[in-house]
């Protein structure tokens, strides 16, 4: 049966993951993403994601909903067992994930491709200031995790800078994907 790879993307908040996700969906016409269960407030918008409250994300945990979740910026955010048939009908998944649950996530989809996204820390300032997603104080927290370290272990890391044009991103990680699938 077919199992298409998982392609995380990961990095510090504001970074540009979704953008990424977004562009690289835009570019490659079998790709899919992953919709994520996430206990967000009301009125913090955000990518595409189903909002739960806490209550019901306890509820999705204990019966089987999630293939990995965890807890983030006060939030708890879950990727469903849906990416199963995803998997089988892509050429590849995108997801957004945290950093920390990535040798996890490589032992749950054994094909995992990680996209670690980096930028200068005053872009990462400046972008989060621009979404305006979250209160000052909120983007502050979320810069202090800006230099997370990857965990060691992970066998398909490719490191982005993306502090350049999203365009240009997306050239290079197409060509890091490249040499194993022909994605363009
Ligand atoms: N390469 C880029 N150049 C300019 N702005 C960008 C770039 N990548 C992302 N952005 C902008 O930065 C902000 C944060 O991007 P987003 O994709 O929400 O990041 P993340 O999902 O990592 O938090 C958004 O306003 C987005 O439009
Ligand atoms: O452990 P870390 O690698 O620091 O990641 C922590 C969380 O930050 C991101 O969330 P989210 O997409 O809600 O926030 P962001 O858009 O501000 O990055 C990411 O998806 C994780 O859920």
């Amino acid at each position: 049966m077919k199992m298409a790879p998982v392609i995380a993307v990961v990095g510090p908040s504001g970074v540009g993951k979704d953008s990424v996700i977004q562009a690289l969906l835009a570019r490659v016409p079998n790709f899919e993403r992953v919709r994520r269960v996430i206990t967000r407030p009301h009125g913090e918008g955000g990518e595409d994601f189903d909002r739960v409250s806490d209550r019901m994300f306890q509820t999705m945990v204990q019966d089987g909903s999630f293939v990995l979740y965890w807890a983030a910026h006060g939030l708890q955010y879950g990727i469903p067992v849906a990416i199963t048939e995803q998997r089988q009908r892509a050429d590849a998944v995108l997801v957004n994930l945290s950093r920390a649950v990535l040798p996890e996530a490589q032992k749950e989809f054994r094909e995992l491709i990680v996209i670690s996204l980096t930028a200068d820390p005053k872009v990462l300032a400046q972008r989060l200031a621009v979404r305006g997603r979250e209160s000052a104080a909120d983007q502050a927290r979320r810069l202090g995790r800006a230099t997370a370290a990857l965990s060691e272990g992970l066998n398909h890391v490719i490191e982005v800078d993306n502090s350049g044009s999203l365009d240009a991103t997306v050239e290079t990680i197409l060509s890091g994907l490249q040499p194993e699938r022909a994605y363009r």
